[in-house]
C-alpha cells in the first residue's frame, strides 16, 4: 500500500471519499430547482401598484442570496478527501532525529477558564507520546493571575509522578481529570493498582488545593513562600498593566529536572506578557506573538503546537502523527499546519445548542458538516470512514483554514515566511538545545521579547506571526499562510486528537457566533478578501470555500426577512407563493424536501438524533436572527468608524442550576439580552401571524384563502413549531433559565406594533 518506484514509502496518504456521483446528481437536481424558482418569481411579479409588489421582490432577493450561497457551499462538499498517517514508518526512520516540538496554551481569565481545567490541559501535553527532551510546553496568562501562576507550580510537581504513570501503563487520555473520571480502577493488576491509587491521590489533594485557592481568591503567604515567582505580582498592580511575567519552572535542559523515576521532564514556561493600558494587547493573536518570540529564545522547536486552555489531548500520539506530513519526504516540505478538528466533551444527546457543528468554525454552514460515508471496497480496512466534509474538501484545494486550537504548525511559516521549494529543512541540525545561559539569565533576557513596545514598527501582527485587528485570527493567519504558497492539511484520526469545552448556555453560544461572523465577515470586507487577497496564490475553489464562512453575517438579512415578511402578509392576505394546487409548487416543494431530506439523513448518519436535527434547524434560525445580525451591523459600524470589536471568551464552567438544565436539554434565556428581545419579538410575530391566518382560514372558507396562503401558513407554523421553546421561556417557565420579564413585555409589545405597521 503507498509503495512506490524507487521504494519509497511515504508516511502518510491521501484518498478521496468515494460515492460522490450520488452527491452530485442531488446537487445538480436541486439547482434545477432553484432555476425553476427563480423562474416562478421571475414570471409572476406582481405588476407596478399591484399589492405585494414589494414583498414579493423582497422575498425574491432573499432567495436569491440563498440561491448564490447554496451554491458557495457546493465547493465545500464536492471533493472530499482524507488522510492517514504511517506513524510506525515514522519511528523507524526518524526515530533518533525527532525534531522539538514547543506546545503554547492560551488561557486569559481565572474565573470563566478554570485554573484546574488549565492545567488538566498543560498535563495532557506534557504527557505527548515523545521524547521530553524535545518538547516544551508554554502557557500564556493573558489574565496575569497569581493564582493560575501557583496552580501551574503544583501542576509541575505533579508531573512528576503523572508522566511516568501515563508512560508505564499507556494511560488514555492523559488529562488526569478525565481520566481518573472515567478510569475504572484496575483491580487485576496489582503494580498498576498500587500506583494507580497513589497517583490518583495524589491528584485529588492536588486538586483540594487548587480549589480551596480559587475559592479564597488569593494565594496564602505560606504558599507564596514557596516560589520566589510570586514576587514579580508585589509589582504588577492590576491584570491590565503589569510587567512581563516570564518563569520557566522546569528547565528541560537542568540534569536534575527529572520525574521520580530519573526520566526527563519537558520544559515548563508560564508567561504572563507585559500589559499596559495605553498599549492594545491585540487579544489571544498578541499573547501567541509573544509565546512565538519568547520560545524561539527558549527553545526554538521547529514545530508549534497551538491549543486553546480547554482542549485538552485526548490521543498521545497525535504529535507523532501530524509529523508524519511534516516529515514526509516527498511531500512534507511544502506543508504549513495540520489542523485536527474541534471536538467537545460536553455535548448533550441531542445538542440543543448545535455546538457540535461548529467544529467546523471557519467553514460550516448550518448543518451539513458532519457526515459519514460507508466505504464498500473490500480491500479497505476501514469500513466506515467517519469524516467532516466540509474541512475535508478544502483540503482537496491546498488545505483547511486555521481553527485557532488543535493545530501544528511549522514555526517557519507561521513567522511569515514564504514556502521556498530550494529550502528544505534539516529536522537534525535544529538549533535545540544550544542556548547556554542559566534559567535566571534567559528569564532576564526574554522578558523584553514580550513587551508591549517590542512590536512598535515591526512586521509582527501585519505579516509575521497571528495576525492583528480581526477577532477571528486564526483564519486570517491560516489564510495568509497558505497565500504565501504553502499547503496545509485536514486531520481527522479516528480517535479524536482534542476535546474541548462548548458553550452551555444559548447566550453564550449566540456571543460566540457573532464574533466568528463578525470576525469573519471583517476580513471579507478588508484587503485580505480570498477572492482578491488569494488571487493567483491560492486556487479559485480554495476562496470561494473561504467565502463560505466570511460570508455568515449577511445571511442575516435573507433570513430575517423570511421569518418576518410572509407571515406578516398573511394578515394582509398577500400571497407570495404559489397556489397550494398548482404546478409551481413543484420546484419550492421539491428544493425543500431535498434539501432538508438530504441534512436529516446526512445528521442520522453521523450518530445525531432526529431531535438533534430539530435543534440543528432551530440554532440555525437563533444564529441568523441574532449573532449574524449583531456581527453584520457592527462591521459595518466598524467600517464607518464607530465600533470597535473585541474578543468576548466564552466561559467554560457554569453554575450547577445552569449545567443542570444543560444536561435536561432545556434552553438556558435568564439574561435580559437584546438578542433575546429579537428572538421573542420573531417567534411572537409568528405566532400572532399563525392564528391570525388560521382564523381566515375558517372565516373565509368559501374562497381560496386556503389555497393562495397554504404554503404560507405552512411557513409560518414551522418556524411557530420551531420557536416552541421560545414561548415557554416566555409564558411557561418559572426557573431561572426562563425569559426575563422584561424580554416578554418588550417583545409582546414590539410583536403587536410590528403587526399594526403590516396592517395599516
Ligand atoms: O485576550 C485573549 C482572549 C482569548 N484568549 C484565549 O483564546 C482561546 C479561545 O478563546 P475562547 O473564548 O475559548 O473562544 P472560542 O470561541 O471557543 O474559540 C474559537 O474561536 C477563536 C477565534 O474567534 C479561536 O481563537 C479559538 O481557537 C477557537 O477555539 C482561549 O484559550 C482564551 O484563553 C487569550 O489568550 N487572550
Ligand atoms: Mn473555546
Amino acid at each position: 500500500m503507498g509503495k512506490e518506484e524507487n521504494g519509497y514509502l511515504p508516511l502518510f496518504e491521501t484518498k478521496a471519499v468515494k460515492g460522490r456521483v450520488l452527491y452530485k446528481l442531488y446537487a445538480v437536481s436541486v439547482f434545477v430547482g432553484i432555476c425553476l424558482i427563480c423562474v416562478y418569481r421571475v414570471k409572476h411579479l406582481p405588476a407596478p401598484g399591484e399589492l405585494g409588489r414589494w414583498a414579493w421582490i423582497g422575498l425574491f432577493m432573499a432567495e436569491l442570496w440563498f440561491s448564490f450561497y447554496w451554491i458557495v457551499t457546493q465547493f465545500v462538499r464536492w471533493n472530499p478527501i482524507y488522510r492517514n498517517t504511517f506513524k510506525d514508518r515514522l519511528s523507524q526512520r526518524y526515530k533518533e532525529v525527532l525534531p522539538a516540538v514547543d506546545v503554547f496554551v492560551c488561557t486569559a481569565d481565572p474565573v470563566i477558564e478554570p485554573p484546574i481545567m488549565v492545567i488538566n490541559t498543560v498535563l495532557s501535553v506534557m504527557a505527548y507520546d515523545y521524547p521530553p527532551e524535545k518538547l516544551s510546553v508554554y502557557l500564556s496568562d493573558d489574565g496575569g493571575s497569581e493564582l493560575t501562576f501557583y496552580v501551574l507550580l503544583e501542576a509541575s510537581q505533579f508531573s512528576k509522578y503523572w508522566l511516568p504513570f501515563c508512560k508505564k501503563f499507556k494511560v488514555e487520555p492523559r488529562s488526569p481529570e478525565v481520566y481518573f473520571s472515567k478510569a475504572a480502577e484496575p483491580v487485576h493488576d496489582d503494580i498498576m493498582s498500587n500506583e494507580w491509587s497513589s497517583v490518583k491521590k495524589l491528584y485529588e489533594n492536588m486538586k483540594k488545593r487548587i480549589n480551596n485557592a480559587t475559592k479564597q481568591g488569593r494565594i496564602s503567604d505560606e504558599l507564596r513562600q514557596d516560589h520566589n515567582g510570586f514576587c514579580e505580582w508585589d509589582l504588577a498592580s492590576t491584570k491590565n498593566d503589569h510587567q512581563t511575567i516570564l518563569q520557566i519552572l522546569i528547565d528541560g535542559r537542568d540534569l536534575k529536572a527529572v520525574d521520580f523515576e530519573g526520566q526527563p521532564l519537558p520544559t515548563l514556561v508560564y508567561l504572563a506578557r507585559e500589559k499596559r493600558p495605553q498599549y492594545h494587547h491585540n487579544f489571544k493573536a498578541g499573547a501567541l506573538n509573544a509565546l512565538i518570540r519568547v520560545s524561539s529564545r527558549i527553545s526554538n522547536a521547529p514545530i508549534i503546537l497551538t491549543v486553546d486552555c480547554d482542549m485538552y489531548s485526548n490521543n498521545s500520539e497525535s504529535m507523532r502523527d501530524a509529523l508524519c506530513f511534516f516529515m514526509d519526504e516527498e511531500k512534507g516540505n511544502e506543508i504549513a499546519y495540520v489542523q485536527f478538528p474541534q471536538t467537545f466533551s460536553n455535548i448533550t444527546k441531542n445538542d440543543i445548542y448545535s455546538s457540535s457543528q461548529r467544529v467546523f468554525y471557519g467553514v460550516s454552514i448550518n448543518n451539513n458538516s458532519t457526515c459519514m460515508i460507508f466505504n464498500h471496497s473490500v480491500l479497505e480496512s476501514e469500513e466506515l470512514v467517519v469524516m467532516k466534509v466540509e474541512l475535508a474538501a478544502l483540503d482537496a484545494y491546498g488545505g483547511p483554514c486555521y481553527v485557532g486550537t488543535g493545530c501544528f504548525h511549522r514555526r517557519q511559516s507561521l513567522c511569515g515566511n514564504k514556502y521556498d521549494k530550494e529550502c528544505k529543512v534539516e529536522w537534525e541540525t535544529q538549533n535545540y538545545g544550544k542556548v547556554k545561559e542559566s534559567v535566571h539569565v534567559l528569564e532576564q533576557t526574554c522578558r523584553v521579547l514580550a513587551s508591549c513596545t517590542y512590536e512598535g514598527n515591526t512586521k509582527w501582527g501585519k505579516e509575521m506571526g497571528v495576525l492583528y485587528g480581526y477577532p477571528v485570527e486564526d483564519v486570517i493567519t491560516g489564510l495568509s499562510i497558505q497565500c504565501r504558497g504553502w499547503k496545509s492539511i485536514y486531520f481527522r484520526p479516528e480517535k479524536k486528537g482534542f476535546i474541548g469545552v462548548a458553550p452551555s448556555t444559548l447566550l453564550q453560544s449566540l456571543v460566540q457566533h457573532k464574533r466568528w461572523s463578525e470576525g469573519d465577515f471583517q476580513i471579507f470586507l478588508s484587503k485580505y478578501c480570498p477572492l482578491v487577497y488569494g488571487h493567483k496564490k491560492i486556487p479559485l475553489q480554495l476562496q470561494i470555500s473561504y467565502c463560505c464562512s466570511l460570508l455568515w453575517a449577511p445571511n442575516c438579512l435573507a433570513t430575517l426577512y423570511y421569518v418576518v415578511f410572509p407571515s406578516l402578509s398573511i394578515i394582509r392576505g398577500i400571497s407570495l407563493f404559489p397556489k397550494l394546487m398548482s404546478l409551481s409548487v413543484l420546484p419550492f416543494a421539491y428544493v425543500i424536501i431535498a434539501k432538508y431530506g438530504y441534512s436529516l439523513v446526512e445528521f442520522l448518519w453521523c450518530g445525531g438524533t432526529i431531535q438533534g436535527w430539530w435543534n440543528d434547524q432551530r440554532m440555525w434560525v437563533f444564529q441568523r436572527s441574532t449573532s449574524y445580525l449583531f456581527g453584520f451591523s457592527e462591521t459595518i459600524l466598524k467600517l464607518l468608524g464607530f465600533a470597535n470589536s473585541g474578543f468576548v471568551v466564552t466561559a467554560k464552567l457554569a453554575d450547577e442550576t445552569v449545567s443542570l438544565r444543560h444536561q435536561q436539554e432545556v434552553i438556558e434565556f435568564g439574561a435580559p439580552s437584546p438578542m433575546f428581545k429579537i428572538l421573542a419579538t420573531l417567534a411572537l410575530i409568528n405566532l400572532f401571524s399563525f392564528v391570525g391566518g388560521i382564523n381566515r382560514v375558517i372565516i373565509d372558507s368559501k374562497t381560496e384563502v386556503l389555497d393562495q396562503l397554504a404554503l404560507q401558513i405552512l411557513l409560518c407554523g414551522l418556524i411557530v413549531i420551531i420557536n416552541l421553546p421560545v414561548y415557554q421561556g416566555l409564558f411557561f417557565r418559572k426557573d431561572k433559565g426562563r425569559m426575563p420579564t422584561s424580554v416578554t413585555y418588550q417583545s409582546v409589545i414590539l410583536a403587536i406594533f410590528a403587526h399594526l405597521v403590516a396592517l395599516y
